[in-house]
């Protein structure tokens, strides 16, 4: 900026880092100062990677920052940590030494977080300490002595609270400083455990110290033998109930909203190529999917909220039997629970797993755990055929089959785990997971979290699923059918005739040629088979508007058999090319990548086929 009104010269440009430990509150002060959205939670390792973000202080210093994950020290021992070494020793591959260091620590947390802080005194770099969470502190009674510290220390200190923008004004008016000479490094021989003992016991006073404080209470419940792993049942159960039971009159309010927004673009048109197009291409497959919506969206609230509470840890450490059955240890768990999500995400999660064996396995199932893009495909069907029904009293018997679907996914994990460890016990070290104190959800985050999800499922329905869904349309309506031919137009189109070549492999395991048409798409995306469904089920019928039937029509249309076992192949089917690239990037391995299809694709027909027969079994329908 060559500015006349300025009368300060800017400092020149800088570029810093972010250091500390994990769960210190990092990205939360990255999205503060830069405006970014990256995601924070409540749990250690949700950061594994470096992300670059620029600002300018109040004075006009322009600054890039880096976020980097969150390491115990510099000695790394897994791959997301390895990347803050690398950038705090100038080793990085592509990323420049920082030419000063932030170091962030949580005012609740300074016996652990002085440790690493001491370890970073040694590169020789300037740092400024952005002492975090001091809301919590002072809540807490918390008294620290600054002045007193900084000064034992040598570097300057500054209390922030980065869950505002006001939080971390004075980090940014000490950013316009000169830069702080580095600081001495710890002399040789003293230990530095003792003095983090010294430092706390000369400029801390916590009278809470040793005091029976909420987060304790609340962990001999959650953490208890018996009561714990009920309480976690209790919660899963209760969030699948929601799905269906919250979603349900907003999803009868938007199916409306679209039927008559339907009605209104198309009845101007009149019958021919562009009508069917917008119907049965466009409106049909977007309209199916955007119904989806209320439950994606009440999924994620239970998430969102569930990771900002602190609960997720104590999971683990729950579950951590569980993840010794599949010769697992406990660190799987965060990147497994993160795959209910996506399993992008949690694929990239399992970065914090320091042995390589077990990072493998963790990647090889994640795709296992039910990610969100198979809730259109479950609720589908089940709306379809599972009665709408309550189980003593109290129970829906439509989020019951959706618990059963996940506890299959999860069971089928561990199974799938042991088998490939052979039951070895995990060499990881054992568990020592963070338990980071409870805190209640902020409303203004939870909002802005389900936000996210809306725009990009809502974005994901607009690129990905339109285009492909017009894709599939034309597929299904071109070539013609020659004049006077008999039977539907759709079985002389591309899209027809390679569904019914591809019965020859479905047919076994129940699935008509519409679903064989609807698996190809499907695999850019899982939602897409629903749309792809509801596009080919258009094209096809005879009447108008079946498209927004397509729930009714399936349940007359198809057995109960072949519902279940499109189900079964569901839970398996790796039906996602995104999971399939991430996996190749995080292993390196396009071996590994083929042998994970071909398990998961052969688990899926397995499944499938089994489900198909033993429900014909029991049905009695052939
Ligand atoms: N009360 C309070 N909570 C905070 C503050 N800063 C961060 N948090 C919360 O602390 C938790 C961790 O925040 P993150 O920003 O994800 O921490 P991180 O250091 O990036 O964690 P990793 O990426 O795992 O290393 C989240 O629940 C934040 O909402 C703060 O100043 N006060
Ligand atoms: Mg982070």
């Amino acid at each position: 900026m060559s500015s006349t009104t300025s009368t300060q010269t800017p400092a020149p440009s800088l570029h810093i880092a972010l250091v500390g430990n994990p769960n210190c509150g990092k990205t939360s002060l990255f999205n503060q100062l830069t405006g970014s959205r990256q995601k924070v939670a409540n749990y250690a390792g949700v950061t594994v990677e470096r992300k670059e973000g620029f600002f300018t202080t109040p004075n006009g210093r322009a600054i890039r920052v880096l976020d980097l994950p969150g390491a115990y020290s510099l000695d790394s021992t897994s791959p997301d940590e390895d990347v803050t070494r690398d950038v705090c020793l100038g080793r990085h591959r592509s990323e420049p030494q920082p030419e000063m260091l932030v170091a962030v620590i949580s005012a609740t947390n300074l016996r652990l977080h002085l440790r690493f802080l001491l370890e970073l005194k040694q590169l020789g770099l300037p740092v400024i300490v952005a002492l975090n969470m001091m809301d919590e502190a002072r809540r807490n009674g918390l008294q620290i002595d600054v002045a007193g510290l900084q000064a034992d220390l040598g570097m300057p200190i500054v209390p922030v609270v980065s869950l505002n923008r006001a939080g971390v004004v004075p980090l940014l008016q000490a950013l316009d400083l000169p830069l702080p000479a580095p600081p001495d490094p710890l002399p040789a021989g003293i230990d530095p455990h003792m003095e983090v003992r010294r430092l706390l016991a000369t400029y801390v006073v916590d009278p809470s110290a040793g005091t029976d404080r909420l987060t304790d209470r609340l962990d001999r419940l959650f953490l208890h033998p018996l009561w714990g792993p009920v309480i976690l049942l209790v919660v899963l159960f209760v969030m699948f109930q929601t799905v269906f039971a919250w979603a349900q009159p907003l999803m009868d309010g938007l199916d409306s909203g679209i039927s008559t927004f339907g009605q209104i673009v198309l009845k101007p048109l009149p019958d021919g190529i562009l009508h069917s197009l917008l119907a049965d291409g466009v409106i049909a497959g977007a309209g199916t999917v955007i119904v989806f919506l209320p439950q994606i969206l009440i999924l994620f609230l239970w998430i969102l909220a569930l990771e900002e509470s602190g609960y997720l840890p104590r999971a683990a450490f729950l579950l951590d039997r569980l993840m010794a059955l599949a010769g697992l240890s406990g660190r799987s768990f965060i990147p497994l629970l993160s795959s209910f999500a996506c399993a992008i995400p949690g694929i990239m999660a399992a970065r914090t797993i320091q042995n390589p064996r077990d990072r493998l396995v963790t990647i090889l199932i994640a795709p296992l755990m039910t990610c969100s893009a198979r809730l259109p495909v479950y609720t589908l069907l089940i709306g379809a055929f599972v009665p709408h029904r309550t189980i003593l009293g109290i129970f829906g018997l439509q989020g019951l089959v959706l618990f059963g679907l996940y506890a299959v996914a999860i069971v089928s994990g561990v199974i799938a785990a042991r088998v490939m460890t052979r039951g070895v016990k995990s060499e990881e070290h054992p568990l020592l997971l963070e338990l980071p104190p409870y805190r209640r959800p902020n409303l203004k985050s939870l909002a802005l979290g389900l936000w996210q999800r809306a725009v990009m499922f809502l974005s994901r329905v607009g690129t990905i699923i339109v285009s492909l869904n017009v894709l599939l349309w034309a597929l299904s309506s071109f070539p013609l059918p020659p004049a006077g031919a008999p039977g539907a137009a759709i079985d002389y189109s591309l899209a027809g005739r390679i569904g019914h070549l591809m019965q020859w492999v479905f047919a076994p395991i129940g699935f008509n040629w519409q679903i064989c048409v609807s698996l190809i798409p499907g695999l850019a995306a899982r939602e897409v088979a629903v749309s792809s469904l509801a596009t080919v089920y258009a094209i096809g019928a005879t009447d108008d508007g079946a498209a927004d039937k397509l729930l009714p029509l399936l349940s007359t249309q198809w057995s109960m058999a072949t519902a279940f076992s499109l189900l079964a192949w569901y839970v398996y089917a790796p039906q996602c090319i995104s999971t399939l690239a991430v996996m190749r990037r995080e292993t390196g391995s396009i071996k590994t990548v083929l042998w994970a299809a071909a398990y998961l694709f052969g688990l899926a027909y397995l499944a499938a086929f089994l489900t198909y027969h033993i429900t014909r079994a029991i049905t009695g329908v052939p």
